[in-house]
């Protein structure tokens, strides 16, 4: 059966970090996952997680200047000892909250330099992270909402991924960021599955909850499942108002994903 993950840099965000976390524990999410949990002292967050037994999956690196546009900063050339130490912030946050990953984030960049520059924070990244079983997450983000972001298509990701050198570098699939992109979500989770450290999901292309728009989300758990996919997926949308109204997806994929992939009829690659 599918394990949800509750994204609280979107979901409950009226209320404070520890409260989101109990309000996600009360409304059945099987972990947790956030954006930039920095302001929120980290003894307040694990506490929560420990007092409601939910995992921490992810949190972000900063991004830099926000006033300025700034979406990050691995991948800007110069930049360097702010994105370490933004590194290890956040493996220091991870650590301290418990936190499985840690997801760094690009920034708006592009060319070879920007390239040899993430790779070189990214293995930065892997290094400082390894020691403390925390994995690195690069994500691939679509040029509507993060228009001149460095890393763009799983390709790019799969490419940089295998070249860092870093064992506990992983791909986060965001469907809802894959699908606006490339499309073809079924073929790429078989064929990425391998480096896949995260799935999140989104309607596409409202980004509201997952049971409604373009994407099937009901066969990509499918999928999922035959693929053996078993950790928590990430519920990262915007609800259209309080979030508790919106969450009938989340029983409703339950019981669906109760049925076996086989039971619905989704080739099972053995
Ligand atoms: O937009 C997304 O999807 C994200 O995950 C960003 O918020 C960066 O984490
Ligand atoms: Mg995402």
């Amino acid at each position: 059966m599918a394990k949800f993950s509750a994204n609280l840099g979107l979901l409950w965000r009226e209320l404070a970090l520890p409260d989101a976390i109990r309000a996600a524990a009360r409304a059945g999410f099987d972990a947790v996952e956030c954006h930039w949990p920095y302001d929120v002292p980290a003894d307040q967050v694990r506490a929560a997680l420990c007092e409601t037994g939910l995992a921490m999956l992810s949190l972000n690196t900063v991004r830099g200047d926000v006033e300025q546009g700034e979406t990050g900063l691995a991948a800007l050339p110069g930049r360097e000892t702010e994105a370490r130490s933004a590194i290890d912030q956040a493996v220091d946050y991870a650590r301290a909250v418990g936190a499985h990953s840690v997801h760094v984030m690009a920034g708006n960049a592009e060319g070879v330099d920007a390239r040899q520059t993430f790779l070189s924070n990214l293995a930065y990244a892997g290094d400082r992270a390894a020691p403390y079983g925390i994995s690195i997450l690069i994500e691939p983000l679509n040029r509507f909402d993060w228009p001149s972001y460095f890393l763009r298509t799983t390709d790019q990701a799969s490419e940089i991924i295998a070249n860092t050198g870093a064992s506990n570098l992983r791909l986060m699939f965001d469907c809802y960021h894959v699908q606006i992109t490339e499309g073809d979500l079924t073929r790429r989770l078989r064929a990425l599955m391998p480096i896949i450290g995260h799935v999140q999901i989104a309607a596409v292309p409202d980004r509201g909850a997952p049971d409604h728009g373009e994407v099937d989300y009901r066969h990509i758990l499918a999928v999922l499942e035959s693929l053996g996919y078993e950790r928590p997926i990430g519920a990262e949308y915007r609800p259209a108002g309080p979030t508790q109204p919106e969450l009938g997806w989340l029983d409703a994929f339950r019981g669906a994903s109760r049925l076996s992939a086989d039971e619905r009829g989704v080739p099972v690659k053995r």
